[in-house]
């Protein structure tokens, strides 16, 4: 609720009070402070025969400010006492929701008797995402309101509701396509001497189900399943239940302590900190000095995708999506018919999942979506993204032929995993165009792009880049240019510890385990077997580490003077490629299949190994699987940071829970050393990287020494302590 429309009294003429805060920011304690003088003063003149509460600007409310959540002096009027007096009001009063009204915003609208929603507003109660609960008293209100399993719906998921969605549901009387608050107005002078009793939600029952516990049971046992170790949606769905078991003031008491419980959990602090870290990654600066506050985007309003399989094909319908007209082009009309029929079915189950808003994709209309084989058709788009597949020589034939035939301003893309951004742009004659964007699979789904600025990439290709990330709803990452870029590069450690542990003593589905029960999606096992053991074979032998171009005489466990683990090579050598082959590191029902189970072919292939290799297997605990894995991808991580890749740690964290199903209750792997404490991820580094010298992975990085020296500052402070970044831009 914003300055100078924070509340107005209808009836006797409209009364204005002042002294909102900004909406935005969050619900403040002036905000409270006035709402509450404001009401008071309402109540109390009798020329005010009923009240209206709205938003500045367009908008009713974003809800509390979360940084106080975090603040230790909190004090002052609470949101739940506020809505309490809204609701006692003796005047009706209405709420006009136009734009959004999310949290302690919507809970503020329950406290009110009636509820006007502009057409384009958007409500929800987004507290979960943010390891909370609604605990103004909107988890026993809602479901007083729209019964038990939408409020739950919308409690344990956190999602935005259209106001059509929340006309259906009851949650406001009315939704309007002109001036929301007249309308609110309006409806006030109208409801003026009606009884408020039926209006106050405090008063009503919930709406009885056939079997609530049956219904209460199962919603935990799901949101357990869907949020593996995230404490939120567990105690929203207990809040529920004690609204449907409890009367009112209890109901109120069991949510407060709950509250409470998350509030002091680490959860809350990790969520919160990822939800300003996706914020803070928009506003990039890259060591030469250029910067998203003195950088321009280009326009994108038209874009091409040159290669249509897996990546391509997510590429292009997250375009279709975002309304950007695209040119998908492949080698050969084989190719290109192929590709053609995988983008319709994909873009046909997006326009399913979209209902109503299917007919604005309109994929069909040339204009929209064009296929070729034509490079022709590329002269005039204003981005290209080069989806083919990992091949240095490929790229830079096509990076060629594109610096001749685009316009001098396209923007140049390649999606690429891992590959030098600076060597394939120096296949063009205009480098500062040229950019890497790596999508994750499947494109059109996954939220991440991280973006890879090379040598000579210009500020404003960079804006142009993080402009196509918000264009598509992605989370765009700025970050330099070095093999794995962060993502796969701190990855990378992470896969080969879990392998050296296979070769101590673990089997696969142990190590999985111990980073599923974690909380990751998938272990690092089943996640290669997904991907595909071929496509990191297929890497590994480009970089001479096996095949044929491995030399003569060199030991199985030895590559480049440092050890090795042949083991992924032998899997792939006997037709293991993962899912596809239905055999990897587990056995699948099928070719394709997904279920993954424990496969004893695996038992005996590692046996024979570590008899082979003379290694005589030990039982490896969770804890060492655990520290070795996580510790070694975040000791990259820093090493990382002290090269100047990536900006902050923030960069890194937003990257591991949008891209790799990093836990995002656990904030990210950097904010997770912090939690640890440096000091103990350090010592944990020297106890194991001294127990096998010769394991890669496992030498505290400088810049992690360094901060357990200068005394284990806040993460925010980490980067002051790098004496100089290296310059890469
Ligand atoms: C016993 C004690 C009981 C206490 C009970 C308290 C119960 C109430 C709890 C709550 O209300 S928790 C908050 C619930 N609200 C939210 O989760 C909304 C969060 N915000 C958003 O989802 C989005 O910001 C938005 C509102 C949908 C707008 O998105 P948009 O992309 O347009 O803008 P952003 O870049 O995201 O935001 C702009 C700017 O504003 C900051 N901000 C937004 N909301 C808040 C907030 N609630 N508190 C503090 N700051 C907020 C956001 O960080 C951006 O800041 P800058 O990056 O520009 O600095």
């Amino acid at each position: 609720m914003r300055r100078g429309r924070g509340l107005h009294a209808a009836g006797a003429g409209p009364e204005r009070y002042q002294g909102y805060g900004r909406g935005l920011r969050g619900i403040s304690l002036a905000v409270l402070q006035a709402l509450e003088d404001g009401l008071e003063k309402a109540d109390a003149d009798p020329s005010v025969k009923a009240v209206m509460i709205c938003g500045e600007n367009g908008k009713f409310s974003a809800g509390a400010d979360i940084r106080g959540f975090s603040s230790p002096n909190r004090q002052g009027p609470s949101l739940a006492a506020l809505v309490s007096l809204i609701e006692s009001s003796k005047k009706p009063v209405v709420a006009a929701i136009e734009g959004i009204a999310l949290g302690g915003g919507l809970e503020v609208a329950l406290g009110c008797h009636y509820r006007v929603a502009h057409v384009k507003a958007r409500m929800g109660l987004p507290e979960v995402t943010l390891g909370l609960l609604p605990g103004a008293e909107g988890t026993q209100r809602l479901p007083r309101l729209i019964g038990v399993p939408a409020a739950l719906d919308m409690i344990t998921t956190g999602k935005h509701i259209s106001a059509h969605e929340a006309l259906k549901l009851g949650l406001v009387d009315e939704v309007v396509e002109a001036n929301t608050v007249e309308a609110a107005m309006h409806l006030a002078n109208q409801v003026i001497g009606q009884p408020l009793g039926p209006r106050r939600l405090s008063l009503r029952p919930v709406p009885p189900l056939p079997d609530t516990d049956g219904f209460l049971r199962a919603a935990r046992l799901r949101v357990r399943e869907r949020a593996r170790g995230c404490l939120a949606p567990e105690l929203c769905v207990q809040a529920v239940r004690a609204a449907t078991e409890l009367p009112f003031s209890a109901g109120v008491r069991r949510e407060r302590e709950l509250f409470v419980e998350l509030l002091s959990s680490g959860q809350a602090r990790a969520l919160q900190y990822a939800f300003f870290a996706e914020r803070a990654v928009r506003r990039w600066s890259a060591p030469g000095g250029a910067a998203s506050h003195g950088a321009a985007p280009r326009p994108l309003r038209s874009a091409a995708v040159i290669g249509l399989g897996t990546m391509g094909r997510g590429i292009v319908t997250c375009l279709v999506k975002a309304n950007i007209p695209v040119v998908a082009l492949e080698q050969n009309l084989e190719y290109l018919n192929v590709g053609r029929k995988a983008v319709m079915l994909l873009l046909e189950r997006e326009a399913k999942k979209m209902e109503q808003d299917a007919q604005a994709l309109d994929f069909h209309n040339p204009a929209r979506l064009q296929f070729t084989v034509d490079f022709d058709l590329l002269r005039d788009v204003d981005l290209v993204i080069e989806a083919v597949f990992e091949d240095m020589a490929l790229k830079k034939e096509i990076f060629h032929k594109l610096s001749r035939i685009c316009k001098p301003e396209a923007l140049l893309c390649t999606n690429t995993s891992a590959l030098d951004i600076d060597e394939i742009a120096s296949a063009t004659s205009r480098p500062e165009q040229v950019i890497g964007t790596h999508f994750f699979s499947p494109a059109h789904v996954m939220r991440l792009l991280e973006i890879i600025y090379g040598r000579h990439t210009s500020p404003t290709a960079i804006a142009t880049a993080m402009q196509l990330a918000r264009a598509l709803r992605k989370v765009g990452v700025v970050v330099g240019n070095c093999f794995g870029f962060v993502g796969n590069r701190m990855m990378f450690p992470y896969v080969e510890q879990a392998v050296f542990l296979l070769e101590e003593g673990s089997r696969p589905e142990e190590v999985d385990q111990v980073l599923e029960d974690f909380g990751f999606k998938i272990g690092p096992f089943r996640m290669s077997d997904l991907a595909g053991l071929d496509v990191g074979w297929r890497s590994r032998q480009g970089q001479g580490l096996t095949g044929p171009s491995v030399p003569a005489g060199t030991p199985a466990r030895q590559r480049l003077g440092r050890r090795y683990s042949p083991l992924p090579d032998l899997l792939c050598e006997s037709g293991r490629f993962g899912q596809k082959s239905g055999t990897g590191w587990y056995r699948y029902e099928r070719a394709g299949g997904r279920t993954a189970t424990p496969d004893p072919g695996v038992h005996s292939l590692l046996a024979q190994y570590r008899h082979t290799h003379g290694i005589r297997p030990r039982h490896i605990d969770q804890e060492e699987i655990l520290e070795r894995c996580l510790f070694a991808l975040i000791n990259e991580g820093f090493a990382i940071l002290a090269e100047g890749i990536a900006a902050g740690p923030e960069h890194l964290d937003v990257i591991y829970i949008n891209g790799y199903g990093w836990p995002r209750h656990r904030g990210g792997p950097m904010f997770y050393a912090a939690t640890v404490g440096l000091p103990r991820v350090l010592a944990r580094l020297q106890h194991h990287s001294q127990a096998h010298p010769d394991v890669p992975g496992l030498r505290p990085s400088a810049f992690l020494e360094k901060l357990v020296a200068m005394g284990n500052p806040p993460l925010k402070e980490w980067m002051s302590y790098l004496s100089q970044q290296s310059p890469r831009l």
